[in-house]
């Protein structure tokens, strides 16, 4: 081949960075080997999961429970030993991995599953002046763009689309659909055993506005609403968190854990503290509370084992026993390390345990009943990995960085794998990339602004640095300084600003109009947020906008600037590659897709699946010879 020439194999020996050895990475891992880079560094923080074999093709049944990045470079270096492969087991987002480690790399090269660490990696691309081949694959579709600072745009320059969400009083009151009981069961294996989200909490609403009368008082019917309301009755016929004022995992400690006292604290008392809510059920189908009692036998047959058919209630009430017992014992160890459980759908009694509780609730409710895989499916948010589609980005990803490393950027294109042939027959259609948006709060060389409405009365400094700072505008370790003040308000310093945690902001002397300087000293990103203030939005509701004028109409319509603006962004997408190339679906997680990246006001939201950071392992990293 001609263009194996001298400069080119030199270009080779240039030490790049592959982020992620699951679907893609293990594709892309063994591509790169073979086609003759020599110096290959591979990060992932997780470890093998038997579920991954049937398409991580580097790794085997002797490898489950050993570091993915250690595994996948091993198997590269078997298949080309001259090969100079560097693993971590860690993630990406550590302080470890900042733009100087980034700064060594010709190119980085994403495999990831989820857009915090994809914003994250974006960032320090930027910041470094490396060149990004960005990736993703949702079941049949699949897609590779290049990132270059100044070039292209960026992952964050058109908005992403967020995961689907449902408002937290259909969640806690009126479920409808199997997807609202499964969101439920994954809150509550929260509430009892893994990091508490007060968003997510799972005991009836007394505030749904449904239930409220024209005066905006709660409406309790008689003979319940003494029951519940105000002690005369049984204590357990209220909901968890208005007893005692106990949380869901206090009242659970308390009561030991115990599977018959739980199931009929959730499935019978709070129950029928939801039918006292008696506005709530005009229009609908009643629920029926069920008591453990009902199901005696508590075996279930045992011949209802196969995942994919509909099993009994008595089946699914023995396996929410089983399951409760072992990760309360789980539970009680990682205690004693002042640890907590994390939500993993392949672990068996965790997976058992929402499905059974999503069952339970779904019959309550006279909802459809699921299987095993089905809830496994939906709870996991899984569109099933295809191996082959994984294979055909990690190739595209290939093609492009070896146009990036020859510096032949004109030739670089931005790919899509569609579902059908395009009218010309194509089933791979590419598209020059497209430039940096200017208005990019990311990418953008000039003033980065963007302005935040939420109520400063009510919202605290906490809620501020997790839901704004980290889950909206994806940052890791920001520091924030009240330009007006000159008060530092959040900073990075392990301890420095505790103690404002829980204070509101206006307490801290922010005022509407006030503007916060905030960066992020690991991603090297900085971005100036001007606040106004909303009287009427709650403690968590939050709106952010590159353009504070558009609010009022807009908001009336319900529709968000922002998703304006990424509709009008995708449109536009879908207008070149549909028009041109008979696409017009983007990846889902993938890299053109938007994210809509702020609540509703006034709407409390929960999302369906979160992109659970896993538990990241202490770092290991080596030369393999
Ligand atoms: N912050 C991060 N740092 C390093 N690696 C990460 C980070 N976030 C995700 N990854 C890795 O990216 C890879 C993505 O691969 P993939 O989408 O195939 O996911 P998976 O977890 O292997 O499969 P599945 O989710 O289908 O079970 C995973 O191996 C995951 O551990
Ligand atoms: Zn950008």
């Amino acid at each position: 081949m001609t263009w194996r020439n001298a400069d080119f194999l030199q270009k080779l020996q240039k030490p790049i960075l592959v982020v992620g050895a699951g679907g893609i990475g293990c594709e892309l891992i063994k591509n790169l080997v073979l086609t003759g880079f020599k110096n290959i560094h591979v990060i992932d923080l997780d470890t093998i999961d038997v579920s991954n074999l049937n398409r991580q093709f580097l790794f085997r049944k002797e490898h489950v429970g050993k570091p993915k990045a250690q595994v996948a470079a091993e198997a590269a270096k078997a298949l080309c030993p001259d090969v100079n492969i560097k693993f971590y087991h860690d993630s990406i987002m550590k302080e470890d991995y900042g733009v100087e480690f980034f700064q060594q790399f010709a190119i980085v090269l994403n495999a990831l599953d989820n857009k915090a660490a994809r914003s994250h990696v974006n960032r320090l691309c930027l910041g470094a002046v490396v060149p990004l081949v960005e990736s993703g694959s949702s079941g049949y579709l699949g897609q590779v763009a290049v990132i270059m600072k100044g070039k292209t745009e960026c992952y964050e320059c058109v908005p992403k689309p967020a995961q689907k969400t449902f408002p937290g009083c259909t969640i806690r009151n009126t479920p409808s659909e199997p997807i609202h009981c499964i969101v439920w069961a994954k809150s509550l294996f929260n509430q009892l055993f893994g990091e508490v989200d007060p968003d997510d909490d799972v005991s009836p609403d007394p505030n749904d506005e449904e239930n409220q009368n024209p005066k905006g008082n709660t409406v309790m019917s008689k003979s319940s609403s003494t029951a519940s309301m105000d002690g005369n009755n049984s204590e357990n016929s209220k909901p968890v968190s208005e007893t005692e004022k106990l949380s869901t995992r206090q009242w659970a400690a308390v009561n030991n854990y115990d599977p018959e006292k739980l199931f009929n604290k959730l499935f019978f008392d709070d129950i029928n503290y939801l039918l006292s809510m008696s506005n709530l059920w005009k229009e609908r189908r009643k629920p029926t509370p069920l008591q453990w009692s009902q199901f005696l036998s508590g075996e279930g047959s045992s011949r209802e084992s196969s995942v994919n058919t509909l099993w009994s209630l008595d089946k699914w009430c023995n396996v929410y026993e089983k399951a409760i017992q072992e990760l309360a014992k789980r539970f009680d160890e990682s205690a004693k390390e002042n640890r907590v459980l994390t939500w993993d759908k392949d672990d068996e009694p965790s997976m058992n345990f929402v499905a059974a509780c999503a069952n339970i609730r779904s019959h309550i409710f006279h909802i459809p009943e699921k299987s095993l895989f089905d809830v496994k499916s939906m709870a996991g948010n899984i569109v099933p990995a295809i191996a082959t589609t994984n294979a055909c980005v990690a190739g595209m990803i290939v093609v492009e960085a070896l146009k990036v490393i020859r510096e032949e950027f004109d030739k670089v294109r931005s790919i899509y794998i569609l579902r059908q042939p395009n009218p010309r027959g194509k089933i791979l259609a590419d598209d020059e990339p497209v430039g940096p948006n200017p208005h990019c709060y990311v990418c953008s060389s000039h003033k980065r602004e963007i302005f935040v409405r939420l109520n400063i009365h009510t919202m605290l400094v906490k809620t501020f640095e997790s839901k704004i700072l980290k889950q909206s505008l994806n940052m890791v370790a920001p520091d924030v300084i009240d330009l007006f003040t000159n008060r530092i308000i959040i900073s990075s310093e392990e301890g420095e600003t505790d103690a404002l945690m829980d204070k509101p902001l206006a307490e801290l002397g922010v005022k509407n109009g006030s503007q916060f300087d905030c960066d992020d000293y690991l991603q090297k990103f900085e971005i100036r947020i001007m606040l106004l203030h909303h009287e009427e939005f709650k403690s968590d509701d939050f709106e952010i906008t590159t353009d504070p004028h558009v609010h009022t109409a807009k908001a009336e319509n319900g529709v968000h600037p922002e998703a304006e603006i990424a509709e009008s962004h995708r449109k536009e997408e879908e207008h070149k590659n549909g028009n041109k190339e008979g696409n017009g679906q983007p990846v889902e997680d993938g890299v053109l897709s938007m994210e809509i990246i702020e609540k509703s006001p006034g709407l409390k939201r929960k999302a369906v699946d979160t992109n659970d950071e896993k538990e990241t392992s202490p770092k290991r990293s080596r030369i393999i010879e």
